[in-house]
């Protein structure tokens, strides 16, 4: 309860920080909407007195020329409203987009972890575009409440009983209008919550296409895909019924309250103490006092502003990660530690208190069964994660402490499936902190066995991502030469080798020990071979680090070898070093 109360208070100041953003144009709205509006008060009062003129046959030409400029006017003005409303739209839904995009790629794979990607999606796309209405909306708002006002106050101007009578008839008009945001507010939220369900299930098949091909089920998935249409149905339906609804509701009592405007103002007229324009300006003014129309329109884009807001809010809810501004010690040789790491997930504790040394220049790599937990510890390791409990430092320095363009430098990542991000396979390679030259890039790939078949491609190093479709074992190394173009004090590998054939992750390896071994180096094994070329073993089992020491010695343990060979083992005596 309370984390929704926080969620739309943050939905509430972003909304009005968007309003402070676009504060010109929107005074530029509000400005042209209210002068609409004062043409709008204006015109009635004008066309009763030309009347009254016309019908005692005295000179109106001047007054009919008014009636004229103030009809232009009004045109002019709605249509500058117009253009204007969509350019503040625009820019203020790029405002929501940037501020959010920055937020999501600040909290990192936390974001991804708690919310679908498909419905970052649709909220930094769909959600962004409605709350982006909000300074547009506001200040129409804002102008359409003058309307209704300035008409009541006009009204009284004319006749004051006439506005006595409207009076009588206006807190049905404002129960109506809190009924609808009310309920209107909650079935929109409802709506925006369901386009996000669909929005990450679709994500989740575009993206698991072939599989989904392989297993011959498009029809369940589209059956799943399509599963929150119903509800999405539903508020739809809802929203329509609640603006029908109140639209109908305004139809019987607006027609009834200028019915008794025009019977008071026709009754004033017959004992003379109101003209005929008086009376023609009390029923168009009670007319305008009657705008709930337009004020349920305007509220409605409030409302679908306010409900995008939160949707929004829940992802700054995220927390970014936060950095701090240590130095590591200069030559520092890049020894990792581990203290009492926990991470939990859900109900889960996926690594339970664990320690674990890396001393700098050394290699360790990390075993262990599927679901043991290494990439969760690989990420702990690498602040792509932070954990629950216990500390991570580099060189003696929490990783909590470091700027992150030093923790980026410092620290080198490469992973089973890389992202090829950076537009050119040149450009992926250097992608990261710091900027290495293409002689740089050139000798990384090669480290990572990869120069070969980029220099075969169409363009080579220039080839675009998109014009080089590439097997999974040469993203491999594209992912590892961008580990290998960035030197730091330690270099995390996640299972970078799983797809390179036997050869090519020997060569690689090899490179590893040679080239790589200044650095400290934690790379995540499954095969043996992996394992032995390393100084080190650390092995877990069930988020918890099971024996640390090289592998021949480990390899005596029948548990240890069944990591490798998928049989069980019956030694359970393992030993830590
Ligand atoms: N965000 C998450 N939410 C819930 N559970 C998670 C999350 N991330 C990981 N887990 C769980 O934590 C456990 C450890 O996952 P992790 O990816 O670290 O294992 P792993 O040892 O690297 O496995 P593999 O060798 O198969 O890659 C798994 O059982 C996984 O289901």
């Amino acid at each position: 309860m309370s984390q929704e109360l926080d969620q739309r208070r943050t939905a509430d100041r972003l909304l009005l920080e968007s309003v402070r953003h676009s504060a010109l144009p929107g005074a530029a709205i509000l400005v042209l909407s209210t002068a609409g509006a004062a043409t709008g008060l204006a015109l009635p009062a004008v066309l009763g007195h030309t009347l009254d003129l016309l019908l005692s046959g005295r000179p109106a030409t001047t007054w009919l020329t008014a009636c004229a400029a103030l009809t232009c006017l009004l045109v002019v003005v709605d249509a500058l409203d117009g253009v204007l409303a969509g350019t503040t739209n625009a820019r203020s839904t790029a405002w929501f987009r940037r501020r959010l995009l920055r937020h999501v790629l600040a909290a990192g794979p936390r974001c991804t972890d708690r919310v679908p990607p498909g419905d970052i999606v649709a909220r930094l796309v769909g959600n962004a575009a409605h709350a982006g209405g909000a300074p547009a909306a506001l200040a129409g708002t804002v102008a359409a409440v003058v309307t209704p006002v300035g008409g009541l106050v006009a009204l009284a101007v004319v006749d004051l009983w006439t506005a006595v009578a409207f009076l009588v008839g206006m807190p049905v008009l404002v129960l109506l209008l809190k009924a609808f945001v009310r309920e209107s507010g909650d079935s929109v939220a409802r709506y925006q919550e369901s386009q996000g369900e669909i929005a990450a299930r679709l994500v989740e098949a575009v993206g698991g296409a072939r599989t989904i091909a392989a297993a011959g089920t498009a029809r369940r998935e589209q059956a799943r895909i399509l599963e929150p249409l119903a509800a999405l149905s539903a508020q739809g339906y809802r929203m329509w019924r609640v603006q029908g609804r109140s639209t109908a509701q305004a139809a019987v009592i607006v027609p009834l309250l200028q019915l008794a405007v025009l019977a008071v103002a026709g009754t004033r007229l017959s004992a003379g103490e109101l003209s005929v324009g008086g009376l023609l300006a009390a029923t168009r003014y009670a007319a305008l006092a009657t705008g709930i129309g337009m004020l349920v329109g305007r509220l409605n884009g409030l409302v679908r502003s306010r409900g995008a807001a939160r949707r929004l809010a829940g992802l700054l809810a995220v927390p970014a990660t936060a950095h701090g501004d240590a130095e590591l010690p200069p030559g520092g040789a890049g020894t990792l530690e581990l203290r009492g790491i926990t991470v939990a997930r859900g109900d889960r504790t996926i690594l339970a208190g664990l320690d674990l040394t890396v001393p700098g220049g050394t290699s360790l790599a990390l075993v262990g069964r599927s679901g043991s937990g290494k990439s969760t510890l690989a990420a702990v390791a690498g602040r792509l994660a932070d954990p629950d409990a216990g500390t991570v430092t580099l060189d003696g320095v929490p990783l909590r402490e470091l700027p992150r363009e030093v923790l980026r430098r410092a620290v080198g990542q490469a992973f089973e499936r890389p992202a090829l991000l950076g537009g050119t396979i040149g450009g992926t390679i250097a992608f990261g902190a710091g900027e290495p030259d293409a002689a740089a890039v050139r000798e990384a790939a090669r480290t990572a066995c990869a120069d070969d078949f980029v220099r075969r491609l169409p363009l080579g190093y220039d080839t675009p991502c998109a014009e080089a479709p590439l097997s999974g074992g040469e993203a491999q190394r594209l992912g590892l030469a961008r580990a290998f173009a960035h030197p730091g004090r330690l270099l995390i590998l996640d299972d970078a080798t799983s797809s390179l054939d036997t050869v090519t992750e020997l060569r690689v390896g090899e490179a590893l020990t040679r080239e790589a071994g200044a650095r400290t180096r934690l790379i995540i094994a499954h095969r043996a071979s992996t394992a032995a070329r390393a100084d080190r073993v650390a092995w877990l089992h069930e988020g918890r680090i099971r024996a640390v020491g090289p592998h021949a010695r480990l390899w005596q343990l029948a548990d240890y070898r069944a990591v490798f060979t998928g049989t069980d083992g019956t030694d359970h005596s393992a030993h830590d070093d």
